[in-house]
């Protein structure tokens, strides 16, 4: 569906300050490759100034790449603007797609308009999606008087009125509350299911990683750094698992040989061990009485912040 290779692109920009005038190359986008199949739901993550927008906006024709190869779907996005716009919808947590002043409904039928959306399949589309997405109660709402939760919902519906194959999602889910989350995430599980429809998603929440993508991509400063699922990148890059333990008393001596101490707070003492529970747990209960143990998965939060940070310090992870 998608093919990148060697992806690169550069900007010129002059400094401000006491360089001013100076001009100097931002390569927001180097030597970037990955392939994504129809049907996957891919995060693309990195922390601000990584090239994630740059690399959408090369993937949907908005911006021509320095040097390398992009194919979308057989099209060259930036060549076959008009015919690659027509297969991809696109949600900007940031902005909407809708007409400000109009009503949602009328936004809605003019982009079938634009995309010549044939007038049964809008009227099915519709149908489908204000049930899934409870547009109801606005659809005779002008963009600018929605809640940030309805103007998303509003604006995923717009992105998929015309039956793309492929959705670019950024931070679709950003300032909203736990529930207006989970809606959305729905959707979006619901989309690619049922309709097979491929997404790209750049956010900063992980939760919709988590919940949406097997496969992830990591960038930063404009390279890739990781490309895989999410074990894989927990098995490579997460930190040990916790087990805290809470003993009838506190132990005189809390270390136990074959587990790393981490912390002892009274009866409740943490300890790292990688790998199966199982024998950490046995280790520490056949070492004194033991009132409950659980379990601490390291949270895939901690994970990826530690790659940010070994590619600042330059470490090579990939
Ligand atoms: N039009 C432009 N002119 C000059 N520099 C640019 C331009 N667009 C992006 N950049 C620079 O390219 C780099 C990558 O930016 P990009 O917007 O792709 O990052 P991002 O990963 O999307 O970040 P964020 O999470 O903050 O949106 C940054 O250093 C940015 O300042």
């Amino acid at each position: 569906m998608i093919e990148v290779e060697h992806l690169h692109k550069s900007f010129q920009t002059r400094s401000g300050g006491l360089l001013r005038g100076q001009r100097r190359t931002v390569e927001a986008v180097r030597d970037v490759s990955f392939r994504i199949e129809a049907g996957e739901v891919v995060g693309y993550l990195g922390p601000n100034g990584a090239g994630k927008s740059t690399t959408i906006k090369m993937l949907t024709g908005l911006l021509v790449p320095t040097s390398g190869r992009v194919e979308v779907g057989g099209l060259v996005p930036w060549r076959d603007r008009r015919r690659h716009v027509s297969r991809l919808g696109a949600v900007f947590g940031q902005r909407t797609t809708l007409w400000w002043d109009l009503p949602v409904r009328d936004s809605l039928d003019l982009l079938r308009d634009v995309y010549r959306v044939p007038p049964a399949r809008f009227r099915e589309n519709l149908k489908a999606f204000t049930e899934l997405l409870d547009l109801g109660p606005f659809l005779g709402t002008p963009a600018r008087s929605l809640s940030l939760g309805q103007r998303m919902r509003a604006d995923l519906a717009a992105a998929l009125l015309h039956d793309p194959e492929l959705l670019f999602l950024d931070e679709p889910t950003v300032g909203l509350d736990v529930v207006a989350k989970e809606r959305i995430r729905a959707f979006v599980a619901h989309v690619n299911r049922e309709r097979g429809v491929t997404v790209l998603l750049t956010t900063h929440d992980l939760t919709d990683v988590e919940r949406l993508a097997r496969r992830v991509m990591i960038i930063d400063h404009g390279a890739l750094l990781y490309d895989g699922n999410l074990p894989e990148l927990q098995a490579r890059f997460g930190s040990a698992r916790e087990l805290v333990v809470d003993f009838e008393a506190p132990p005189a001596d809390p270390r136990v040989p074959g587990l790393v101490l981490l912390s002892a707070d009274g009866p409740r003492v943490t300890y790292a061990f990688t790998g199966a529970a199982a024998r950490p747990i046995t280790l520490v209960t056949a070492r004194a009485p033991v009132r409950d143990v659980t379990v601490r998965e390291p949270d895939i939060e901690a994970t990826i912040r530690r790659i940010y940070e070994g590619n600042l310090l330059g470490t090579a992870l990939s």
